[in-house]
């Protein structure tokens, strides 16, 4: 049996997608072969050992200590793109909410307390304090064209902004699905200082930390709007407080409260809500769900983001063996050579690296005993190493 630990509410979908004749899922559960998490912070948690790989059912990792699996050898699954649609809706409410001042009028609204005659003259009185501005014309700048930001940038364009786009690390894929009109910005600060709106689609790491800080925030035009639903983090959250207390942003929507900016008259801040609609936590789980049950049962990886995507067919009737080792020469050999030793006929192996990881699957004729995997456990470089008997595609 193999026991999947969650550490977050997971949609049913997905988890039905582990047949409880052969898997045992539950939060509390000692000694997983796998975790499945959506936001819990797991940089303080104590992991077992046992742990051979860990599911995030949504886009952001930095939540999980990558770095520290992957010196263990154990990929880490994302689910690329399963929730762009709900943080697209999600950011283009919040711009039709900057735009026309929604929720201020709102607010206002709700603390009329007069009868039905005052209450109309406050009514038409108030409405002068939240004209608002309409978008065809306008720009917006994307900055990040991955899975959201293509979308939100596309769907900006069919609503007839201008739109420019930011990323230097943009995939082919990406590019192709972007909207021919969407114009290129040549760096984070061009795009700053020529847009009306602003909206963040990066992840968070090292790099993008603060990426919006008070300096790009004097770049930006006057009463621009910024929009973040990537990261609190991305974003210097003092800085653009004062930015917008200088009336040089009109509005901050975000997704990420805190309680410095929670109250602000200008702020709109949601609570974490991008992924939660039923579509985006059922796509997120049933994607993540299968790569995990791809990895356990046959060895292959895909949506990892810190292991090279590995996928080779199991050869009929073979026993696999799947060798994490440290992307260093004469890993192969040393494996081969140690199989041939103990007279395994390899089938079919296929070998692949990303950074400082690679990764080996190996399918051997005959049945590979204890001894030969502890001799290629202790090859100098090998992180992990797993054995699957009479390995097959696994069953939907
Ligand atoms: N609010 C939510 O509920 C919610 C939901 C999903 C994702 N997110 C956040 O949004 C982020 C993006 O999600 P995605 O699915 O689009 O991811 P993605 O990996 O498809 O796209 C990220 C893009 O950012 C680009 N990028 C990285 N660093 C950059 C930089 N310094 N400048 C410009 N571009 C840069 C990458 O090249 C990539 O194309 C996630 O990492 C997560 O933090 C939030
Ligand atoms: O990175 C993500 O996918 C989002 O932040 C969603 O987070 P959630 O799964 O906790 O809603």
């Amino acid at each position: 049996m193999y026991r999947i630990q969650t550490l977050n509410n997971i949609s049913p979908l997905g988890l039905d997608r582990f047949p409880r004749n052969l898997y045992e899922v539950a939060s509390e559960l000692s000694r997983p072969d796998a975790v499945m998490v959506r936001s819990a912070d797991m940089h303080g948690l104590d992991l077992d050992d046992t742990i051979k790989a860990i599911g995030r059912a949504g886009a952001g990792v930095n939540n999980i200590p990558v770095d520290r699996m992957s010196e263990r050898g154990v990929p880490v699954f994302n689910a690329p793109g399963a929730n762009a649609n709900a943080v697209k809706e999600l950011v283009l409410a919040g711009l039709f909410l900057a735009a026309r001042n929604i929720v201020q009028a709102w607010d206002y609204v709700q603390k009329l307390d007069d009868s039905e005659p005052g209450l109309k003259k406050k009514v038409e009185a108030g409405k002068k304090q939240f004209k608002g501005v309409e978008l065809p014309g306008r720009t917006i700048g994307v900055v990040g064209l991955g899975a959201i930001g293509v979308k939100v940038a596309n769907t900006a364009r069919d609503l007839g902004m201008n739109v420019l786009g930011y990323d230097p690390g943009i995939t082919v894929s990406n590019a192709w699905r972007l909207h021919a009109g969407v114009e290129q910005a040549l760096s984070v600060d061009e795009l700053l200082s020529r847009s009306d709106f602003v909206s963040i689609h990066v992840p968070l790491v090292e790099a993008t930390e603060n990426l919006i800080d008070a300096k790009r925030l004097r770049l930006m035009r006057q009463q621009a709007v910024l929009l973040n639903f990537s990261r609190a983090e991305i974003v210097d959250e003092a800085a653009v407080l004062e930015a917008l207390d200088a009336d040089k942003l009109s509005s901050y929507v975000c997704d990420f409260p805190t309680m410095a900016s929670k109250n602000h008259p200008k702020v709109v801040s949601l609570p974490h809500l991008g992924a939660s609609t039923d579509e985006a936590e059922d796509n997120c789980a049933v994607m993540v769900a299968d790569q995990i049950r791809d990895y356990l049962e046959v060895g292959n990886v895909r949506n990892s983001v810190n292991f090279p995507e590995t996928i080779m067919p199991p050869t009929d009737g073979a026993h696999r063996i799947c060798i994490v080792n440290a992307n260093v020469p004469n890993m192969v050999g040393q494996i081969s050579s140690t199989l041939a030793r103990h007279e395994l006929n390899i089938a079919d192996l296929i070998n692949k690296s990303r950074n400082q990881i690679a990764y080996t699957l190996v399918d051997v004729d005959t049945e590979a005993d204890e001894a030969v995997l502890e001799e290629i456990r202790g090859i100098e470089g090998v992180l992990s190493v797993r054995y699957l008997n009479a390995v097959s595609e696994r069953s939907s």
